[in-house]
């Protein structure tokens, strides 16, 4: 169920398949082969309707989550054009595809280029070549290695595509003139590549992406680093990636989601029993996902019975004078996640400002200085409150103040509830050595890219360069569920599981977003939900608040944090 695989996965699951299975992988070709031309089949049916600009991931049809744009239209109604002409909300929203639909390649009559390396993800070009040009299209064969170096099953598709007449040309560097094209297929590099593409194949991408032409992809954009999502230069630009048998992990981070374009993952016949042998621990988070994978109702049934104690009491620890809107977005989105209860500790001289800020709150006195500040004093006095309490949030808003590690620490090892960190309280954690502390109960770190560099000791960049491999790593290193913001979130359990989300869109970018993260994450903690649970709910359902808050605006960068509270 939706895997995300690193290219020595995938390619472990292919020797079991061809090996232990005795699927022929010629068979395994023919199938990927076919898949690719029937997406540049319903591309070159869409492009009379005009085409898709934008991207995004794409599922299957019974999984359509919020933020899936039926093609030629999103969410909301709007059109691609609407869309482009704003340089777009992009929605993480994915256009499915399963072997359903776009069903066999239909006849049309564009003139396309199939660019053809050496290796497999070569061979699946030569096949889609001779279903496109049974389909009615006209096709063209360009080889960015002599032919005679192709071997195995693409050394076959070779021979075939030779023995049909398909007409083929060796690029032999520079520019290439594509007169007349309507579109490239790009079957250069895929997981077997290693590196930045080299000689012909880097000139040959280059001279692909200049023809402004829409380009599909076989597998992976050539020049994406299948794992980790890093885009060598050049990389293939793709309008469309026709992801085989599994998604692959590049393909879900960015820069690699934005050079692959719309993903249309398809099967090619290997069996999913296979792939759930394999163990596989990362996941995108998909409803199927989080529903059978991760044990969550995403209906969020509730018991007739049910009352207020029944779901749970948050304490937020969070806000100061300069900052008291981020613990008040928190407070209220815990609430707006479903808990019975919020009680909002900040310091005595905030409390009166936030009185009927929220009525549905209650408010606590967690002393602090003359100046609206946190002090290291407040520990026991949130301490005896969480005592009575089923979750602890603390971060947003809370400033940095003398003695504040220590604090941190005595709320990590004394308060004997589910405990969020965000922000500042990210910042204090970052400072000190935490290895040593303990903790029985489930601890929720949720820090954006910059907080994440400061608690791994790396730069952002580096932080960047592969969000899945350092948030696993990260998790079980130490011990906590990690949740690893911005474009395409990762959540991490220290067990080792990690689910990718694709929800949401850049205009969630905005002051206070991350406060309201942190409050739904403990909400649906003192639900008694369990760290992964929470934390990859929490976060798929503020993605869905932020494309429902973005439809209800002119403009999706026009959203503020308080928008997704009122979107949940
Ligand atoms: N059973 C399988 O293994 C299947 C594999 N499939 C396809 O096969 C692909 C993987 O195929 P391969 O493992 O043959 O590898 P690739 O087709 O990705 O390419 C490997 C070839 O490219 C060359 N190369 C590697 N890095 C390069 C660089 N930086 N610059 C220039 N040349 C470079 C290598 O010398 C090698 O000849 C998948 O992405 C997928 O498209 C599909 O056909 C389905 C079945
Ligand atoms: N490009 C994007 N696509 C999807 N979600 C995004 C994007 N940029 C930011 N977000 C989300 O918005 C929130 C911003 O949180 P954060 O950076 O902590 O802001 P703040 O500290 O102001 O609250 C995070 O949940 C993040 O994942
Ligand atoms: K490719």
């Amino acid at each position: 169920m939706y895997p995300i695989v690193t290219a020595a996965e995938m390619r472990e699951l292919d020797r079991a398949a061809t090996e232990e299975l005795g699927i022929p992988a010629i068979v395994l070709m023919e199938n990927a082969g076919r898949a690719i031309a029937e997406e540049i089949a319903a591309l070159s049916r869409r492009c009379g309707q005009g085409r898709n600009p934008e991207g995004g991931l794409a599922v299957s049809p019974g999984e359509r989550p919020s933020g899936c744009f039926a093609e030629g239209s999103d969410a909301q109604g709007r059109t691609d054009a609407d869309r482009a002409a704003k340089g777009g909300a992009r929605s993480g929203g994915l256009t499915i595809r399963t072997e359903a639909a776009p069903g066999p390649v239909q006849p049309g009559a564009e003139y396309w280029i199939v660019l053809v390396g050496k290796g497999n993800n070569g061979g699946d070009g030569l096949v889609a070549a001779r279903h496109l040009r049974e389909a009615g299209f006209s096709v063209s064969l360009l080889y960015a290695a002599p032919p005679e170096s192709l071997t195995g099953e693409a050394a076959v598709q070779r021979d075939i595509a030779a023995a049909l007449g398909v007409p083929a040309a060796v690029y032999r560097g520079g520019g290439y003139d594509f007169t007349g094209c309507a579109g490239l297929v790009d079957a250069l590099l895929g997981t077997g590549s290693s590196g930045a593409p080299r000689g012909l194949f880097a000139e040959l991408i280059a001279a692909a992406n200049a023809s402004g032409l829409p380009i599909v992809a076989a597998d992976i954009p050539s020049g994406l680093n299948a794992d980790t999502g890093e885009t060598h230069d050049p990389c293939i630009q793709a309008e469309v990636t026709v992801c085989l048998a599994l998604l692959k992990r590049g393909l879900l981070q960015y820069p690699g989601s934005g050079a692959a374009g719309r993903v249309a993952l398809r099967s090619i016949g290997i069996p999913a029993d296979l792939a759930l042998k394999q163990g596989l621990s990362v996941h995108w988070l998909a409803p199927a996902v989080l529903e059978r994978r991760l044990g969550v109702d995403p209906g969020r049934r509730r018991a007739a019975d049910g009352h207020k104690g029944t779901y749970g009491h948050v304490l937020v620890a969070a806000g100061s004078l300069p900052m008291s809107g981020a613990g008040l977005l928190c407070a209220r989105a815990a609430l707006r996640a479903g808990c019975g209860l919020v009680t909002w500790a900040l310091p005595g001289r905030v409390l009166p400002s936030a009185v009927l800020a929220a009525p549905e709150l209650m408010l606590a006195d967690a002393g602090g200085s003359e100046a609206g500040e946190w002090t290291a004093e407040s520990a026991d006095r949130l301490l005896e409150l969480a005592g009575t309490r089923d979750v602890l949030a603390v971060g947003p808003g809370i400033g940095r103040f003398p003695g504040g590690a220590q604090w941190l620490r005595r709320l990590w090892e004394e308060a004997d509830v589910p405990l969020v960190v965000d922000a500042d309280a990210l910042n204090l954690l970052a400072e000190v050595s935490y290895a040593g502390w303990r903790r029985t109960r489930p601890v929720v770190l949720t820090p954006h890219p910059g907080e994440m560099a400061r608690l791994a000791g790396i730069h952002t960049a580096e932080v960047q360069r592969d969000r899945i491999g350092l948030a696993i790593r990260y998790a079980a290193e130490h011990g906590v569920t990690l949740v690893l913001k911005g474009a395409h979130t990762v959540i991490a359990a220290p067990d080792g599981r990690a689910f990718v989300n694709t929800t949401g869109h850049p205009g969630m970018a905005t002051g206070g977003a991350g406060d309201v993260l942190t409050g739904m994450i403990a909400g649906l903690l003192a639900q008694g939900l369990d760290g992964i649970q929470a934390a990859a709910f929490a976060v798929y359902l503020h993605g869905q608040a932020g494309e429902r808050a973005a439809g209800r605006r002119h403009d999706p960068s026009s959203i503020v944090a308080s928008d997704l509270i009122e979107a949940l």
